[in-house]
Formats: C-alpha cells, sequence, structure tokens
C-alpha cells in the first residue's frame, strides 16, 4: 500500500509493457543468459533472465514504496548494464516513464533535461550524486543489491490505478536544432510496435550475442536492448571506456562471444586504423557474423574496407528515427557493387511503410525522384514533451489519405526510389541547401571530395558569412602517414566534375572528426572551427 492507500498500478501480464514484452523470455529459458557484461574484476559476468527478472521485481518493489504515480519521470543516469536494464524494466513495471542520461552528459544538459521532464526521482549507479539536483526531486541509487534512497522524492496523490499500453514508456532527449532538447515521448505500445516489426525480419535467433556500443541515452542503445531480449537472445553492453581502444574493444567482443555488434558508422574508424588484422581474425575465426550500423550514412570506402576484413559478415544499415524508434532494416551486400554511390535504407519493417512525398504534398511514383519519407507506423512516438506545436509539425495527416484522421511521421528526410520502390537515402531535407540559388545536395558534394586520392572522409556544410552569401565549406581526413595532398588540387578535383556552385569556396583538414555524444559527425563543433 503506498502513501494515501491506493495500490501501486502494475502492468498486466496480458497487456503490451516493456517489461512484459522484453522479459517474455525469462517464461520460456529463465536459465539463458539475457547480458553477458564486464565483471568488476575483470573478464565477464553472465546474468540470466531468471535473475534479470529478479532484479526487477526487487527494484520495483524499491520503487513501489516511494509513492511515485504512473506518468512520474525518473531521470534513469546510467552505462547500459544488467542492473539499468533492470531498472529500467521497473519504472515500465510501474508505468514511469525513465529518461536514460549517461554519466558523460555535462551537468548543466542534465539540468535543462531536469527542468524540462520536471521528474519525480534522479535514480544513478554511480556512488555519488549530481550537484544541484532540485529539491524536489529525489535521490537515489541503484545496485546489483538494489535501491538505496538518499532523499526521497516529494510527496505526491496517487490518481491512477492502471499501466495502460499508451502510457509513456521512456522520454529520449534530442539534441533540439536551437539548442533546447526535444523530449521524444514514446508510448509501451509504439516501442513494441517496432520491435515486434523487427522480429518479423528474423534478423537474430536466441543463440546470438548482440553487442550494443551507444549510450544509453541515444534510443540505438534501446533498440539494440529491445532487440536482444526481445529474441530472447544476449545483449553484451560494450564499456565505454573500451571504444576508444580498438584493441580492447575487439577483445572484449571476443572474451564475451558476441555474434553481432550494433554502432554508428564513427565506431568503426579506429578499429580500420589500427586493429584491421584483429578485426579480420574476429570475423574468421570468432563468432562474430553480423554487423548493424544505423545513425548516418555510412562512408562508403569505410564500409569497404570493413567488408573487405569481415567477407563473411552480413552487414544491416538500420534507418530511422527516435520518433518511430526506427523504420527499416536493410541487408547490404558484401561486398559492395563497385559502382554503389548511395546505400539502400530498403523497405520499411512489417507492418510498417515509407512514402515519398513530393513537394507538391502528393505521392512521389517515378524512380529516382526525390521526396520527403513518411512513415506510416504503429510505432509513432506520442509527441515532443511540452511542445504541441514541434508534434504538430512532424506528425501529420497521412497525405495518401487524408480524411482518415490517421497521422504519419514526417520525416525530414529524402529519399528516391529504385526499381523496385525500395528506397536511396538522399540525405535531411533541411540539407538541401540553395548556393546561389541553385539546390545542392551535401552528399553529392562530399562524396565528391571523398573520392579524391588520400582523402578518407568528408564532411560539407553551408555557413553563414557575416557580410555576403553563405559559403560552402568541406572538411577532410587524410588517409595517415601519407603526405597529405593539397587543398588546391582537391578543389580543381572537384571544379573538374561538379557545377561551380558546388565546388567548396572552403576546405579544410582535420585530423579527425568531431563526434556527438552518440557518436555522430558533430557538425555543430566543425562549423565553430570556421566561425572561431
Ligand atoms: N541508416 C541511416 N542512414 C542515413 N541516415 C540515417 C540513418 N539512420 C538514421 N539516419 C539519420 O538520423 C536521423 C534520426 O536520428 S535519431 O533520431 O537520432 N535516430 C538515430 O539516429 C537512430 C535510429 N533511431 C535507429 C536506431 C536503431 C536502429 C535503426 C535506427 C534520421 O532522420 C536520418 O536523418
Amino acid at each position: 500500500m503506498s502513501a494515501n492507500g491506493a495500490t501501486q498500478a502494475r502492468a498486466h501480464a496480458s497487456v503490451d509493457n516493456l517489461r512484459t514484452y522484453l522479459l517474455a523470455a525469462a517464461r520460456r529459458a529463465p536459465d539463458r543468459p539475457a547480458v553477458v557484461q564486464a565483471a568488476e574484476g575483470g573478464g565477464v559476468e553472465t546474468i540470466t533472465y531468471g535473475e534479470l527478472e529478479r532484479r526487477t521485481d526487487r527494484l520495483a518493489e524499491q520503487l513501489d514504496a516511494l509513492g511515485l504515480d504512473v506518468g512520474d519521470r525518473v531521470i534513469l543516469e546510467s552505462d547500459t548494464s544488467a542492473d539499468a536494464i533492470a531498472a529500467l524494466l521497473a519504472c515500465s513495471t510501474l508505468g514511469l516513464p525513465f529518461v536514460a542520461t549517461s554519466p558523460e552528459t555535462p551537468d548543466e544538459r542534465l539540468l535543462t533535461i531536469i527542468g524540462s521532464a520536471e521528474p519525480a526521482l534522479h535514480l544513478r549507479a554511480a556512488p555519488d550524486a549530481r550537484p544541484g539536483i532540485p529539491e524536489a526531486v529525489g535521490l537515489a541509487r541503484f545496485t546489483a543489491e538494489g535501491l538505496t534512497v538518499q532523499r526521497p522524492p516529494a510527496p505526491r496523490v496517487r490518481h491512477r490505478r492502471v499501466v495502460t499500453p499508451v502510457d509513456t514508456a521512456y522520454i529520449v532527449f534530442t539534441s533540439g536544432t536551437m539548442g533546447r532538447p526535444k523530449g521524444v515521448v514514446m508510448s509501451h505500445r509504439g516501442a513494441i510496435a517496432f520491435l515486434r516489426g523487427v522480429e518479423a525480419e528474423e534478423l537474430i535467433t536466441a543463440d546470438d550475442r548482440v553487442a550494443g556500443t551507444s549510450p544509453l541515452q541515444f534510443d540505438f542503445a534501446l533498440f539494440d536492448i529491445g532487440l536482444a531480449l526481445s529474441h530472447g537472445a544476449a545483449l553484451v553492453p560494450v564499456p565505454r571506456d573500451r571504444l576508444s581502444w580498438p584493441r580492447r574493444f575487439l577483445g572484449f567482443l571476443r572474451e564475451a562471444g558476441a555474434t553481432q555488434v550494433d554502432g554508428v558508422p564513427s565506431l568503426w574508424r579506429p578499429v580500420l586504423r589500427h586493429e584491421p588484422e584483429l578485426l579480420a581474425e574476429l570475423g574468421e575465426r570468432g563468432p562474430l557474423r553480423r554487423i548493424l550500423f544505423s545513425g548516418e550514412n555510412f562512408p562508403l570506402d569505410e564500409l569497404r574496407a570493413l567488408q573487405t576484413l569481415l567477407p563473411k559478415a552480413h552487414f544491416t544499415n538500420g534507418y530511422g528515427a527516435t520518433e518511430s524508434m526506427a523504420a527499416s532494416l536493410t541487408e547490404v551486400p558484401n561486398p559492395l557493387p563497385p559502382d554503389t554511390t548511395r546505400l539502400s535504407i530498403g523497405y520499411a519493417v512489417a507492418g510498417a511503410e515509407m512514402s515519398l512525398i513530393g513537394s507538391d504534398g502528393g505521392p512521389v511514383a517515378e524512380p529516382g525522384t526525390v521526396g520527403e519519407i513518411h512513415l506510416r507506423t504503429p510505432s509513432l512516438f506520442s509527441g515532443y514533451w511540452g511542445d504541441p506545436d514541434a508534434t504538430r509539425a512532424v506528425l501529420v495527416p497521412d497525405p495518401l489519405d487524408p480524411r482518415s484522421g490517421r497521422l504519419v511521421f514526417k520525416s525530414g528526410d529524402l529519399a528516391s526510389k529504385g526499381p523496385d520502390g525500395e528506397l536511396y537515402f538522399h540525405g535531411r531535407a533541411d540539407s538541401q541547401v540553395q548556393i546561389r540559388g541553385n539546390r545542392v545536395e551535401l552528399g553529392e558534394v562530399e562524396r565528391r571530395v571523398g573520392a579524391f586520392p588520400g582523402v578518407t572522409g568528408a564532411v560539407a556544410m553551408v555557413l553563414p558569412r557575416p557580410d555576403g552569401d553563405p559559403l560552402l565549406h568541406a572538411f577532410v581526413t587524410f588517409a595517415p602517414g601519407g603526405d597529405k595532398p593539397d587543398t588546391k588540387d582537391i578543389v580543381a578535383f572537384c571544379r573538374s566534375a561538379l557545377p561551380a556552385y558546388m565546388v567548396p569556396q572552403g576546405l579544410h583538414g582535420v585530423d579527425e572528426f568531431p563526434l556527438t555524444v552518440n557518436g555522430k559527425v558533430d557538425r555543430a563543433a566543425l562549423a565553430a572551427r570556421v566561425t572561431a
């Protein structure tokens, strides 16, 4: 019983709830590994589905005692681990939306998120609390031994009695373009609908061990957890400190017996540069059989290099946005046909459909013509936290069926159709820039610059100029060791193949591309180097 006598609401076993869905394997095979993770004293340890459920239930009991109500937010600050998963499943059991944040999140960004989410509780794995968390927010820590409460949350009245599938499972705060983070609110029903669509793709089996390399605040990490647990497979959370040391990263994958590695394209850059042989060995002799990537375009020369080292592995291009968890999982041919210039993002997972809509608002039928992806799916998010206008801008009436009242996700991504209706990614609509009145797809500029011998990566962007038209800049990385190409030669190389307005006016060599905490190229950081 809680403070005001009302019993804590619990997710009913037969109703969609992240906890019920992701712990189903604990019914079937409680002794199978659910999480294989780095052990405190070195080596790896295995937590079974039965043990994961026991830790989940213990945390749920202890959270219940705090008297929170369905819908009260919990900030979950942790790296991915068995205990972090038990904590988020405990939250789901009680209908408490979790807001995952990484221990690396800077204090002021955490406080911005807290200001927006107004959570009841800050729940952390680390021993010491963050500074400056408002008094109204409870403070607690979770470990394998359970919950220790430092400061109880402010008392509240429990209005709710049932956890429904449309209640919020989690809120993912993405770095909103205006700098103010947008909270993507995802319901249990939405997340489970997407994961059910993935199950239909039969990507993995219960014998797989899926290595996850994304921070918990990135919904790619939630996808990894969902993919592994929904199949009764094992999740292998890669410790953050291993990711920056290729030898230690690959050693951990081998020790944990990972059969698949999920991560953003930039994850592989250091491995390709420093430990190609070790990776080849892992693919040749080890159980590694699939690489799943997502988040941004995989530079094709890097993808080819990876495929050369892993000739027997499958490669999956995962496309989509947090607002629908994702959209498609597409097998990439290994090796890539030599004339490939653009990766396919295929078709949406079972139960969903991507339509291309032209600037006239009508369907794009012609193969090759670019349109904006509108996603029809049961995994639509509920909305942006506290921002109905931003929500209405992307959850729009289905352009192909406007009177139905049904909404689709207006993705902001451009794509074109192939001969069989499969889609090819053409970049963000807002990265279609106008240069001197001409429409330019930055990806095209990047492809040309990246094709110059000795250039290993290219990022193009248009940057404002204080006194004149915006300028087209390109940032390039060079192959290690070799003498760096002269930027004048790269410009000439572009001039010989691109219209004048697509030739970069500013060309900057960088040692490596700065990355966001989610591992994507940090374009804002690159831009700052020019204006500084
Ligand atoms: N495979 C891609 N090629 C090229 N651009 C891409 C791609 N996947 C996203 N993107 C871009 O990233 C945007 C979405 O960014 S996001 O909301 O942070 N989500 C993600 O990046 C990951 C996504 N939720 C996900 C998680 C797990 C599996 C698949 C997909 C998309 O709108 C695309 O512009």
